[in-house]
């Protein structure tokens, strides 16, 4: 092969592990696949001058294709493990007002519907973040979003829904709007003016208002390119919105080209899982009442499972079935879910949860944060593995084998070396520094 011209981006060279993940372009991982992600020994990454992945293989064979080009920065990643960054499947981090006083209530035995009925929960959250300055809000999210990709998060799912108007629905969006715009991490981002009922309205009162106000300002926000708006949330539940509601907002959001990505069947199985599947859903969060029909309606559609381990620790519900939809052929995926009730950055700690507890394995965790977690998002052509011509978003750890970014419970901190996002060092452990 001839020698390749200079001036790329980025080497990482010499790594003692470079996970791939996959290496044929799968959009998705499944069943056997997800057992073992692939790894080269003893590897080297290329980024190109557009932020994207040049090359990647054994030192060696990169080294000699390289040996003439020239690089901005080189890694000598010796005794490190290089791994895709992660991808955070389900975030709700707008917010103002933290609810640690409920979590004191929760720990006392308060379930998370007792609050919820009672004025707290996303009620309290909601007439916080009413209350907010839209500058206040973004420098919240700003924090935790560099608070993420210090975890190892490159790509992070973000919503809105401590609204339930349009005036702070729009609030929302626009501070992650600035935030995709102003920071280097990747943002998909979601309208999820469905999250709950407002005090004072009924099912269908709220129903009406997303269908008659919101969604269609929304919708001339995104034509006039004011906003880029990826994908449609809904809390399907019982008490909160029921299924033919759920499904006529996610039906609108679908006609204004939203990806659908909601939330069902955590509480009360309400068969959202089915409901998703008919609809052609990219995914459904939390599934910890999901049944066996709907597991097999979802590996038919190919719609994803985004499981969100943080919340039935921090809640003590029943975990979800990953074993049953994993047998099934579920695409499986992870999020960390965080919000107030689920304060947690830490997609580490979530891969760790979802192995001890929902019984993953580590090869599954990370394919389930990684590819799958793109796939998602609808982003897994571009994010998710470390393959040719996606985009430079990699993971270095100080670390002899990648399971150790699971297995140290915790160690996040310690163990990531450095977090690269376009081919840039967005973060330095060793300095201590975001850049
Ligand atoms: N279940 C609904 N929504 C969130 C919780 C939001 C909140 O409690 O503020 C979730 O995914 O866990
Ligand atoms: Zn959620």
């Amino acid at each position: 092969m001839s020698k390749m011209s200079p001036n790329h981006k980025l080497l990482v060279k010499n790594a003692k592990q470079v996970v791939l993940i996959c290496s044929n372009g799968e959009k998705y991982l499944t069943k056997a696949d997800m057992q073992s992600v692939s790894v080269v020994e003893n590897g080297s990454v290329v980024i190109g001058s557009d932020g994207r992945i040049k090359a990647v293989g054994p030192a060696e064979t990169i080294g000699a294709q390289f040996s003439e080009a020239s690089f901005d920065k080189v890694i000598d990643a010796t005794g490190m493990c290089v791994l895709p960054g992660l991808v955070d499947a389900h975030t709700h981090p707008v917010w103002s007002g933290d609810r640690v006083h409920e979590f004191s209530m929760k720990l006392a035995g308060a379930s998370y519907m007792d609050v919820h009925r009672a004025g707290g929960g996303i009620h309290f959250t909601v007439e916080h973040t009413r209350a907010a300055a839209a500058s206040e809000l973004l420098a919240a999210l700003c924090g935790r979003l560099l608070r993420m990709q210090r975890a190892g998060t490159t790509l992070v799912e973000c919503k809105s829904g401590y609204g339930l108007e349009l005036h702070t629905e729009l609030k929302m969006l626009q501070v992650i709007e600035e935030a995709r715009r102003t920071l280097p991490i990747n943002i998909s981002s979601t309208y999820c003016g469905a999250h709950a009922v407002p005090r004072g309205k009924t099912v269908a009162e709220a129903t009406r208002d997303v269908l008659q106000v919101q969604l269609p300002r929304l919708q001339a926000e995104m034509s006039s390119g004011r906003l880029s708006v990826d994908n449609i949330d809904v809390f399907c539940e019982r008490g909160v919105f029921d299924l033919d509601s759920t499904r006529s907002i996610l039906q609108a959001g679908k006609l204004m080209g939203l990806n659908i990505n909601f939330h069902g069947d955590e509480l009360h199985p309400m068969n959202a899982a089915q409901l998703g599947a008919e609809l052609g859903a990219l995914a459904i969060s939390h599934l910890e009442e999901v049944t066996d029909e709907g597991i097999a309606a979802m590996a038919r559609a190919k719609t994803a499972a985004v499981l969100l381990p943080t919340t039935a620790y921090i809640l003590r519900l029943p975990q979800p079935r990953a074993r049953a939809m994993l047998d099934a052929g579920v695409v499986v995926a992870l999020g960390s879910d965080f919000n107030p009730n689920a304060y947690c950055c830490s997609m580490p700690l979530v891969m760790h949860l979802a192995c001890v507890n929902m019984r993953m394995s580590m090869s599954e965790a990370l394919a389930a944060a990684t590819i799958n977690a793109a796939y998602a998002l609808g982003r897994s052509h571009t994010h998710g593995s470390v393959e040719v011509n996606k985009q430079g978003d990699l993971l270095l750890l100080q670390a002899p084998r990648w399971e150790h970014l699971i297995y140290q419970l915790g160690g996040h901190q310690e163990i990531i070396r450095y977090v690269v996002i376009g081919g840039n060092v967005v973060y330095d452990n060793d300095k201590t520094l975001d850049l």
